[in-house]
C-alpha cells in the first residue's frame, strides 16, 4: 500500500509556514495502520530491547502498538503536569515553539535497553529531548524509530549519536 498518500499535508498549521503533516487519515484506515505498525516493528525485531517509550501525544498513536507488535512495554513520556508520581522534566524546541516533556523517574532502571518511538521526526528536538531524559534515568537508547521523518529539516543530525529508523522519508 502506499502509506505516504495516507499522510495529508495541511498548510499553515499551527502557525504560518509550517506544512503540517497530517497522519489521522492513515490511523483511519486499518489496513494502513496494520501495514504501517508491522512494517516500523520489522526494522527492531532483531535488536535487544526492553521497553518502547513513546512520546505524548501522537506517539502513543504509533509507540503502543508497536509496542504490542514486538511483545514489549511501554513507557510513557508526556507534556507537563500529567505524570501522577515523581517525574523528570525537560523543556526542548520543535519545529513551531516550545514545550516541556515528563518521565516517571522509576519508569526506568540503569541498563534498560530503550527504543524511543514517534510519529514524526522533523527539527529532532523532541526525540533529543527524550534521548537525554532516558539516559538521565540510566537507560540506553537503542534506536529511535519514526513512521515519518522530514528530510529538510535535518533531524538525524541532532541524533547523530543514535540509530534512526523511519519507515517513510519526505
Ligand atoms: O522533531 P521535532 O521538531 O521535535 O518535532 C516532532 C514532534 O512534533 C510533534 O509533536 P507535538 O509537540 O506537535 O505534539 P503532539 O504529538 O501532542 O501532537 C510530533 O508528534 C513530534 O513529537
Ligand atoms: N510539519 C509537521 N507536521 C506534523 N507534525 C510535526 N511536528 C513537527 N513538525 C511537524
Amino acid at each position: 500500500m502506499n502509506l505516504k498518500a495516507k499522510i495529508r499535508n495541511i498548510p499553515d498549521f499551527p502557525k504560518k509556514g509550517i506544512l503540517f503533516k497530517d497522519i489521522t487519515p492513515l490511523l483511519k484506515d486499518s489496513e494502513a495502520l496494520k501495514e504501517a505498525i508491522v512494517k516500523l516493528a520489522d526494522f527492531f525485531r532483531d535488536y535487544e530491547i526492553d521497553y518502547v517509550v513513546g512520546i505524548e501525544a501522537r506517539g502513543f498513536l504509533v509507540g503502543t502498538p508497536l509496542a504490542i507488535e514486538l511483545d514489549r512495554g511501554f513507557i510513557p513520556i508526556r507534556k507537563p503536569g500529567k505524570l501522577p508520581h515523581e517525574v523528570l522534566k525537560k523543556e526542548y524546541e520543535l519545529e513551531y515553539g516550545k514545550n516541556v516533556l515528563e518521565i516517571h523517574k522509576d519508569a526506568i532502571n540503569e541498563g534498560d535497553k530503550i527504543l524511543i518511538i514517534d510519529d514524526l521526526l522533523a527539527t529532532g528536538g523532541t526525540t533529543y529531548a527524550a534521548s537525554k531524559m532516558v539516559e538521565e534515568l540510566g537507560g540506553e537508547v537503542v534506536a529511535c524509530g519514526f513512521l515519518l521523518e522530514l528530510d529538510f529539516l535535518n533531524g538525524r543530525e541532532i541524533l547523530k549519536d543514535y540509530e534512526v529508523q523511519s519507515l517513510l522519508i519526505d
